[in-house]
């Protein structure tokens, strides 16, 4: 089997990205966030309390004639950037792009924090990280990945997001339409259960490659880059009147400063990040103060190679045996 869906921009500045998903029978249509980066899928539902659904779709399994209750389950999520979500937990058919798993844990949310509550147009996350990281209690549950795994015609999903435009997800091939040149593959650490490994280095516009094993995670849900603070400074020290703003929360400059572009190394191979990507967004809409898409991961305790870099890039999330992770130019 093989599935190929959108992964659409939900606001001007790419903050997340969503994809058209089914649940239940008749099939429920939700827009949710494929988030490589956490291994829950968890939706608004009819449980969610109404002072917390702003204007999103949600899933009632008691409309669906598949729906089962996983009795005794509960869930419970909290991200890296504070927001989270709880709830309980049912079975039901689940379809991306094509691509059917019966029997999906469905995660319904029963209280979601404000932030996703402000995200009008995001009804939930597919967890795609490592099922070790699944947050059901008393019997963790498996991913829509590990799920179709079995019936995939390989055993893959693939990443093509993209800059202010809809991009796509597959499931179970690689699309050789949809890059060029030849995919750099490179070793993937399981444990605990992100897409973690390692860049070869990088370079800061025209300047000389770094040479140096930064080990991250890929993360489609996150944002932005979160990089060591020895890196970004010298990004920053390139942008005129750039500043870390403890105010902002990070690195600012005037949205009219030329900045320079990001090289970062998969094993031999170099990827090139436009500046216009970490020109990130204006502070305010009327600001010309601008937000960097390269951040200092100083106080994540993780690096994170998030949408400002896998949109530079076409990723091949392989689930072989052992698991690895490809780049390939697009
Ligand atoms: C839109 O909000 C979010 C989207 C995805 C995650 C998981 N990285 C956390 C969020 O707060």
């Amino acid at each position: 089997d093989t599935g190929s869906a959108a992964a659409i921009p939900i606001n001007e500045v790419d903050i997340a990205y969503v994809t058209p998903v089914t649940i239940g029978t008749p099939p429920q249509t939700l827009m949710l966030d494929l988030d490589t980066g956490s291994s829950d899928l968890w939706v608004f539902s009819s449980l969610t309390p109404s002072n917390q659904v702003r204007g999103q779709e949600i899933y009632s399994p008691t409309k669906s004639s598949t729906s089962k209750l996983l009795s005794g389950h509960t869930w419970s999520i909290r991200y890296g950037d504070g927001s989270g979500s709880r709830g309980t937990v049912y079975t039901d058919n689940f379809t991306i792009g094509g691509l059917e798993v019966k029997s999906q844990a469905v995660q319904a949310a029963l209280e979601v924090s404000s932030s996703f509550t402000q995200e009008q147009s995001l009804d939930g996350l597919v967890g795609l990280g490592f099922s070790a990281l699944n947050t059901v209690r008393p019997s963790s549950q498996l991913t829509f990945f590990d799920n179709a795994r079995p019936n995939l015609d390989e055993e893959v999903f693939t990443a093509d997001l993209k800059y202010h435009a809809t991009g796509s997800y597959d499931f179970g091939f690689i699309d050789s339409k949809k890059y060029a040149g030849n995919i750099t593959y490179t070793a993937v650490q399981q444990s605990p259960g992100y897409w973690t490994h390692s860049l070869s280095g990088y370079s800061v516009g025209s300047g000389a490659f770094q040479a140096s094993q930064i080990s991250g995670i890929s993360d489609t849900g996150t944002t932005l880059v979160y990089l060591p603070t020895a890196i970004v400074t010298a990004y920053y020290r390139q942008v005129q009147g750039a500043q870390n703003s403890q105010y902002y929360g990070g690195y600012v400059f005037p949205c009219s400063s030329t900045l320079p572009t990001f090289t970062f190394g998969i094993e031999g191979a170099r990827f090139t990040i436009p500046a216009s990507y970490i020109n990130y967004t204006r502070i305010s809409p009327t600001s010309t103060t601008c937000y960097g898409g390269l951040q200092s991961s100083s106080g994540l305790g993780i690096n994170i190679f998030g949408d400002v870099a896998l949109k530079a890039a076409f990723v091949v999330f392989s689930g072989t045996n052992p698991p690895r992770i490809g780049f390939a130019i697009k």
